[in-house]
């Protein structure tokens, strides 16, 4: 077990020029204290580190290996989680999504001109199974039978229907993906980890007649809520979020939380709100200053191509969402965001945009 984890901390060790949080924060004496370590779900170090430790171009560079993981490697995954949310303390505050009746914000680009697409997805876990590196094909199977049956209990209009990814045929995956709707299994940081373990299997989207609302289970979490549509009425789509969290969660799922850390992820960057609210913006003129990414910090949100993580820009066509997810609450969360996209906005246009 050690010999695993040292082989892959060698790798790590090897490339001088890594910047992940994990090559920042797997210091010598965390391995030698971690390495023979075991969570209650048969997790170890080399489970957690092995997607950042063969991938050194790896941002965060490290995943749980089960919701026990954030316990028994606590010393490296406590360092890891203040340094990407940029919190001193894991003190992250209880759930909180506003009053969904008072909310002081509606469409984000009422012209219509330069957002194409608003989405807010969370994620989350059914607290008694573990992470992809601990889980087994029959675990995948047996959480995917229970997530269907409390998805087609949903109503109205997130009444949807369960599409499995066995049988799926391939055009319909990459017209759904290509659409921006469903996932693939093209993300080599996931696929070391063992997000992709015995794929398809397990894995599939439950959606309503009209696409704005989406569930993605055994995608990189055991599940991801998503609501999204085209143009930027972020209330509408914030708003058919949250009744969705909050009617899964009375029916029947129960879902991992740590006191502290909010809800549990198999990416550390994901825990807390889990909430990631983008919009996909047209900015040609703000993206091309030598500035952008300077500003995207200063406001707390991140840029991303339109196909996803690690994609590029098509067309000057961004994705720009809240970076932090820890340390504030879902409300905070989405004002982040949304004064981010203001303060995007308003310098473009101030560029001739
Ligand atoms: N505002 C948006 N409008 C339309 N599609 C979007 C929007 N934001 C993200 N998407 C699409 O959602 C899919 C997933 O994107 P991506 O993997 O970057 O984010 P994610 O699902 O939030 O998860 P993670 O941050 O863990 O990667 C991609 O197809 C992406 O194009
Ligand atoms: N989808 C995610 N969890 N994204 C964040 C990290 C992705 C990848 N493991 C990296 O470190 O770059």
């Amino acid at each position: 077990m050690a010999e695993a984890a040292q082989k892959l901390y060698d790798l790590l060790k090897a490339d001088a020029n890594c910047k992940s949080l994990l090559a920042k924060n797997l210091t010598q004496e965390r391995f030698d204290l971690l390495k023979d370590k075991t969570t209650k779900f048969g997790g170890t170090l080399a489970d957690c580190i092995r997607s950042g430790c063969e991938n050194t171009d790896s941002g965060v560079g490290v995943y749980a290996s089960d919701p026990d993981a954030y316990t028994v490697f606590a010393p490296l995954l406590d360092a890891v989680i203040k340094d990407y949310h940029k919190v001193s303390e894991l003190n992250h505050p209880n759930p909180d999504f506003g009053d969904v009746d008072k909310l002081d914000f509606g469409d984000l680009d009422p012209e219509g001109n330069l957002i194409v697409s608003t989405r807010v997805r969370v994620g989350r876990s059914h607290d008694s199974y573990g992470f992809p590196p601990v889980l087994k094909l029959e675990d995948r199977v047996e959480m995917e039978k229970k997530t269907v049956e409390a998805l087609n209990k949903l109503e109205g209009e997130l009444k949807g229907t369960y599409y499995p990814l066995t049988g799926m045929t391939k055009e319909t995956q990459k017209q759904l993906t290509d659409d921006h709707f469903l996932f693939n299994d093209s993300d080599r940081f996931l696929r070391a980890a063992g997000g992709y373990n015995d794929w398809p299997t397990g894995r599939g989207i439950f959606f309503n007649d009209n696409k704005t609302f989406l569930v993605w289970v055994n995608e990189e979490d055991h599940l991801r809520f998503i609501s999204m549509q085209k143009g930027g009425n972020l209330k509408e789509v914030y708003v058919r979020l949250v009744k969705a969290i909050k009617a899964l969660e009375s029916s029947g799922l129960s879902f991992a939380k740590r006191e502290g850390l909010g809800y549990l992820t198999f990416c550390p960057s994901n825990l807390g709100t889990t909430l990631r609210a983008s919009v996909h913006i047209k900015i040609p003129k703000l993206s091309q200053t030598p500035d952008f990414k300077a500003f995207c910090d200063k406001y707390n949100i991140q840029a991303r191509g339109i196909h996803g993580e690690h994609t590029e820009s098509v067309g000057g066509v961004y994705d720009i969402s809240n970076k932090r997810r820890l340390g504030l609450t879902e409300i905070q969360a989405i004002q982040e965001m949304r004064r981010g996209v203001e303060a995007v906005i308003a310098e473009e246009k101030k560029l001739g945009g």
